[in-house]
C-alpha cells in the first residue's frame, strides 16, 4: 500500500465478511464501503451483528471468510497498523471513576507511549470542551460528559477514522445533540466516522447509512436512498382508539405495516392503490382523518426488520 492509497481511497472497503459464533451465523457476506470524511451510520436491531462487524473491520476480530481494507491496510494482515490509526469507542464506558478527566486522558496517553503527552492531553481537553472540567472526578460526571471524555480518549492519538459503538446510548437529547455537533466538526476536518446507533434522529444526521438485521445487510445509502429503496406508500390516520384500529387494519388489503406515532397511525404498503382504497373505506366508516404522509426512515427500518424476521422464521408445518 502506498501513502496515496492510504489517504485517498475509502476508509473502509470490505467484501464478503462472514462470522460464526458456534452454530450461529452472526455476520453474513457483509460488503461495506465508507468514504473519507463521511459519517456513516450503522443501524439494526439488538444482536444483529453491528459490533461484530465493526470489530472485524478494524482488525480486532478475524472473519471466517472475506477480505478488505481499513484505511488502506489489510484487515487480515495489518491489524496492528489499523489499531494505530483508528479510534474505537466501545459500548462500555471503561475509564477510572476515581481519576479526574485529565488523569484518565494522561493514563491513555501513557499507554500509547506518546512523547508529547501533556500537549496532547491539553489539546484533547480543549478540542472536546473538557478543559473547564479537567480536574473533575470522572465518577461524578453525567452520562453526556462521560461520552465526551470517551471521545476525547479515542481522539488522543489523532486517528483518521473513528469507530463508535452506540456512543450516545442512555444520554439525554441535549448531550446527544452536542455530541453530534462534535462529530460533524470532526468530519469537516477530514475524520471519518462509522457510528452504530438505535436513534432515528442520529441516523438522519449521518451522510450515509447501512441497515443490518440478523447478520445481513439489507440496505445502504443516504437516508433518502434507503427510503426510496423500499418503495413504500404511507398514509397518516388520526383519531381515537388507534390500537384496535391498527389491529384491524393489518388484515386489510394493501396494508403491510402500521406504526403508532403519538396520536397518529402511520400505515404503509407497497401496493399504492389497494392501500388507498382500504384506508379511505375505513376512514369514512369510522370518521377518521386520513392524509398522505412521507414515508419516514423509521417506517422503512421497521418494515425491513419485519421482512427479515419473516425470512428467518421457521417454516410453518
Ligand atoms: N464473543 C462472542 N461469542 C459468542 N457469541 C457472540 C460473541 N459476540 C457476539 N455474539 C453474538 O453475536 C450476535 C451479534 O452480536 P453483536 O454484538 O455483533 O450485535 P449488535 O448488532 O452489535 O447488537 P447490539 O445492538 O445489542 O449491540 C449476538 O447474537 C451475540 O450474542
Amino acid at each position: 500500500m502506498t501513502d496515496t492509497q492510504a489517504s485517498n481511497g475509502p476508509v473502509i472497503d470490505v467484501h464478503g465478511l462472514n462470522k460464526h459464533f458456534g452454530d450461529k451465523h452472526v455476520v453474513k457476506d457483509l460488503d461495506m464501503r465508507v468514504g473519507r470524511g463521511e459519517i456513516y451510520g450503522f443501524l439494526g436491531p439488538n444482536g444483529s451483528g453491528k459490533t461484530t462487524s465493526i470489530r472485524m473491520m478494524c482488525g480486532l476480530l478475524t472473519p471466517d471468510s472475506g477480505a478488505g481494507t481499513c484505511l488502506g491496510y489489510d484487515i487480515l494482515k495489518q491489524s496492528a497498523e489499523i489499531k494505530r490509526h483508528v479510534g474505537y469507542m466501545t459500548q462500555k464506558f471503561s475509564y477510572w471513576d476515581d481519576l479526574t478527566i485529565r488523569e484518565n486522558l494522561d493514563f491513555i496517553a501513557r499507554m500509547y507511549e506518546m512523547k508529547d503527552r501533556k500537549q496532547k492531553v491539553d489539546k484533547a481537553l480543549e478540542d472536546l470542551g473538557l478543559a473547564s472540567r479537567a480536574k473533575q472526578l470522572t465518577g461524578s460526571l453525567s452520562g453526556g460528559w462521560k461520552q465526551r471524555l470517551a471521545l476525547a480518549a479515542c481522539m488522543l492519538h489523532e486517528p483518521q477514522l473513528l469507530l463508535l459503538d452506540e456512543p450516545t446510548a442512555g444520554v439525554d437529547p441535549t448531550a446527544r445533540r452536542d455530541f453530534w455537533e462534535e462529530l460533524h466538526r470532526l468530519a469537516a476536518n477530514g475524520i471519518s466516522v462509522l457510528v452504530s446507533t438505535h436513534y432515528m434522529d442520529e441516523a438522519e444526521r449521518c451522510h450515509k447509512l447501512a441497515y443490518i438485521a440478523y447478520g445481513s445487510l439489507l440496505a445502504q445509502g443516504t437516508a433518502q436512498e434507503i427510503i426510496d429503496s423500499q418503495a413504500l406508500h404511507t398514509w397518516s390516520l388520526h383519531g381515537d382508539n388507534l390500537v384496535p384500529l391498527a389491529e384491524k387494519l393489518r388484515h386489510e388489503a394493501g396494508v403491510d405495516q402500521t406504526v403508532a406515532f403519538g396520536n397518529a397511525l402511520h400505515v404503509s404498503g407497497k401496493d399504492a392503490s389497494a392501500l388507498e382504497k382500504s384506508l379511505k373505506q375505513v376512514a369514512e366508516q369510522q370518521h377518521l382523518k386520513l392524509e398522505p404522509a412521507q414515508t419516514s426512515l423509521e417506517d422503512v427500518f421497521i418494515y425491513m426488520m419485519n421482512q427479515s424476521t419473516d425470512n428467518f422464521a421457521e417454516p410453518k408445518p
